[in-house]
């Protein structure tokens, strides 16, 4: 039977071709590989995908696997398991333009290829444009080939430790300054999907789990709570509110307990944001090459407000024990499968995914966080309670996507009056703190955020920077403030038509001063101590102080009257936004066009880097057209999670309209579902995030859409945590790009500079959308290959160009 299948199907020239490929590889590796070899002789891809095959085949297809799985044992280099992966592909039937396409988008080995769920290999298919055939090939392939893996795991995990996909060994250092190597064995997988039913994995032997012991840092809160809706992490019972409540606080992992829980809690605490960050290191940049797995299979989950990472030893009750009668698989969120309502406190869920042993139980706490778009000046909290409700309620009756709903309130009347103090720099205070941040142990300050610094690694060679830029605002002669104080009554505003625009953070509006200016009124209700605002106004305002470049917005001066805080700048002519030309104009960019907004945008940004500023807010929005072959950045260095957590309220993150579209995912995983002012100030914005937001503005000039358009903020930051990148849509861009994303006909004498353009484009794309903030390109790299971009001979020109833009060409 097996001899006249073999027989009627002949290895094709490609099977053969891989075997003969991986016999390179298995010369070392001898055994293991020969079976493979073994295998692969005696069976053909069309056998391998059916699904309904004999008996005969399935025993050979089961060689196959034991054969591959036997192989990844042997200890291979990452240049061999790239080779395997790609050998493997070809044999499913995947052309060599697929492989690299999976390649380019992390899929290099089965590890990455197991890391991805079901819904995400979909959504790369897609994205890499396979056919039909393929992709399903290459689904289904990938299901049985894990389903055979688990099975031979549960086989052979008895005996060994069990390799699998995620076995990682990590390596966390604490604060305390020791290291250990963990091992994360018997990786698990779960899923959701009725077409995927794999073997149930084994629990792992006691003895291999990871044994995790970091004291909590319990400290006792004095806070007096306004809502008593927060609940206890170990007891799930409300915590009370006012002053009335006994509960106790870790510094480390911001659990927290009622006093009398405390005891029962274990002095374990998990994983601290330190931990977290090497942990990820270890498993998602160099495991997973650069894929996020699933925030539940690793303790960096503790950054979605997940509780520490808790072992079975450590245990503390029934609810986060594998027995335990608690739900262990949740409905998914809206966003990931299809039908769902939309939960905002849904859990995070995915397909098929690894679990370190005994951990797929989260309390009931574990919440995505909720993002209130507000629009124009800050809402009042009923109005955003109500609007939420509303956002909720349709969300959850109509189960789909729906647009983002806009809360826009009249600016509250400034009622306090403020002592102004024109000639001063920062405080002393301010300067002690970073005199003391300076000499040793780092303390992340408020001020820091603001100063638009350089965050998380990078932020120890900074911060001396930092000190010096403080030094100097406090030792340069005052005059330097007094240069740029300018007297709110000398600006005359435009009687007619004054509001410009209202954003998150303030009102632009027109206005003339020694010619004409726009002027940026910000709202500074934030800081609730009064006598703090100049402090924090002016530590703002200074990133644009101390800025002098084309594309930058010019800083013209600022004033602080009877609480009124505001900046001059010139004014952008069109007062248009690259938004405005993009989604409400409409108008298609052609490539020069989009190359030179691209390099414009990177030079600023990257001289802003130079100055360790660090953009935050990049997005359409703030880029405006200032004339017609220039653009302009502002509202830099403004964005502070403080700003946005205000108001204060039970309720989530108050952002602007699409600021989650252009989320790094990094940051997505950072965001907690409550603001709290310690853990705010390590939030990780990098130069890599401000690339990150670039490559959402590239996206949007060659495409016309913004990423993840049209999708709620929650799911799209949970999409950003799984690291599910936006599907590449019909792009309404220039001629020359379409080819790329949509296979548009092309002249035939164009077509080679068309393609290499193409190529270009969606290779930016993806390696600023790069998972890993590590890997993302850095500006400069940037600007050099926007330089070197192929020219195509002829310009496609846009005719209903806006008329600050009428032609790019002589640039090029
Ligand atoms: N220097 C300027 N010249 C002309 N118009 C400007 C200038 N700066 C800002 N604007 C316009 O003023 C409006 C409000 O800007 P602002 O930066 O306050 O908010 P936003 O960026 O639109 O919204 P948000 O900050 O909430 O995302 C925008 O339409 C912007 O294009």
């Amino acid at each position: 039977m097996l001899k006249s299948q073999t027989a009627a199907r002949p290895i094709s020239y490609s099977q053969e071709s891989a075997s003969t490929n991986l016999l390179g590889i298995i010369d070392v590796k001898t055994k293991a590989v020969q079976n493979l070899r073994d295998a692969l002789k005696l069976t053909t891809i069309n056998r391998l995908l059916t699904t309904s095959y004999d008996e005969d085949a399935k025993n050979i297809e089961r060689k196959i696997f034991a054969a591959v799985y036997q192989m990844t044992k042997v200890g291979l280099m990452e240049r061999e398991k790239r080779e395997i992966n790609a050998i493997w592909f070809t044999f499913v039937g995947l052309s060599a333009q697929n492989i690299r396409h999976l390649e380019l988008c992390k899929i290099t080995d089965f590890n990455a290829l197991f890391a991805v769920t079901n819904l995400e290999l979909r959504s790369l298919a897609d994205r890499g444009r396979l056919d039909v055939e393929t992709k399903r090939k290459l689904l289904q392939s990938t299901v049985i080939l894990q389903n055979h893996w688990n099975a031979l795991h549960s086989r052979t995990s008895a005996e060994d430790p069990p390799p699998g996909p995620s076995t990682p060994a990590i390596v966390t250092t604490s604060p305390q300054g020791y290291n250990r190597s963990l091992t994360a064995n018997g990786s698990k997988m779960i899923t959701q999907s009725n077409s995927m039913s794999f073997a149930a994995a084994p629990k792992s032997p006691k003895a291999a789990r990871l044994v995790h012991a970091i004291p909590h840092k319990w400290h006792r809160s004095t806070k007096f709570r306004f809502s008593g809706d927060a609940v206890c992490h170990f007891c799930q019972r409300p915590l009370g509110f006012g002053f009335l409540n006994a509960w106790e606080k870790c510094r480390s992992c911001k659990w927290k307990v009622h006093t009398q829980c405390k005891s029962r809690v274990g002095d374990s605490c998990g994983l601290t944001p330190e931990h977290l960050r090497v942990l990820f290191d270890k498993l998602v940049q160099e495991n997973n090459g650069g894929m996020w797995k699933d925030p539940q299979s690793v303790p960096g989950s503790r950054s979605m407000n997940e509780p520490a990472f808790q072992f079975p030893d450590t245990a503390i009750d029934s609810s986060s024990s594998t027995n335990s009668s608690a739900p262990s698989t949740p409905a998914l969120p809206a966003g990931i499968a299809t039908s769902v309502t939309t939960s905002l406190t849904a859990p995070y869920r995915s397909e098929r995914k690894f679990l370190f042993p005994d951990t797929e139980n989260y309390p009931a706490h574990n919440r995505l966080p909720i993002l209130v778009i507000s629009e124009g000046d800050h809402p009042t909290t009923t109005e955003i309670e109500q609007e939420t409700e509303n956002h909720l309620k349709t969300a959850s009756m109509m189960g789909t996507v729906e647009s983002e709903g806009t809360i826009v309130a009249v600016q509250e009347e400034v009622v306090e009056h403020q002592e102004m103090d024109h000639e001063e720099g920062p405080s002393q205070e301010a300067i002690d703190k970073f005199n003391k941040r300076a000499d040793g142990g780092f303390i992340w300050e408020r001020h820091a955020w603001n100063m638009s610094t350089i965050r998380g690694p990078n932020a120890q060679r900074h911060h001396t920077s930092l000190f010096v830029l403080l030094l100097l605002l406090s030792c340069v002669p005052q005059a330097s403030w007094n240069e740029v104080s300018i007297a709110f009554d000398t600006i005359e505003f435009d009687k007619q038509n004054p509001i410009i625009g209202r954003g998150r953070f303030g009102e632009v509006q027109r206005g003339f001063h020694y010619g004409d200016v726009a002027v940026k009124i910000y709202n500074m209700e934030h800081i609730s101590d009064h006598s703090k605002r100049a402090e924090e106004f002016k530590l703002e305002v200074s990133a644009y102080k101390n800025t002098r470049h084309d594309n930058i917005a010019l800083f013209l001066g600022y004033f602080m009257t009877d609480g009124k805080y505001g900046m001059v700048m010139s004014l952008s002519r069109g007062s248009q936004s690259l938004y405005t030309l993009i989604h409400v104009i409409r108008e298609p960019l052609d490539l020069p066009t989009t190359r030179m907004i691209a390099r414009q945008i990177c030079q600023a940004v990257s001289y802003l880097h130079t100055k360790k500023i660090l953009h935050k807010d990049l997005r359409s929005k703030n880029i405006l057209l200032e004339s017609k072959n220039k653009v302009v950045i502002t509202d830099f260095g403004i964005l502070s999670m403080k700003r946005l957590a205000y108001p204060k309220g039970k309720l989530g993150w108050h952002t602007s309209r699409f600021w989650a579209n252009y989320l790094a995912p990094e940051l997505a995983m950072a965001l907690r579902t409550e603001f709290d002012e310690h853990e705010s100030e390590d939030f990780p914005f990098t130069e890599a995030s401000d690339v990150y937001a670039f490559g959402c503005v590239w996206f949007e000039m060659l495409t016309g859409l913004l990423s993840y358009e049209g999708e709620l903020p929650h799911q799209i930051l949970l999409k950003k945590s799984q690291g599910v990148k936006p599907v590449l849509p019909n792009i309404k861009c220039a001629q020359e790009l379409k080819v790329c994303f949509v296979g548009n006909s092309v002249p035939k004498n164009e077509k080679k500079i068309y393609e290499k353009i193409a190529r270009f484009a969606k290779e930016l794309l993806i390696s600023c959308w790069s998972t890993a903030p590590h890997e993302r390109p850095t500006l400069p790299d940037i600007i050099a290959k926007l330089t070197a971009v192929p020219k195509k001979q002829r310009v496609n020109r846009s005719p209903s160009f806006p008329v600050m833009m009428k032609s790019y060409e002589s640039n090029f």
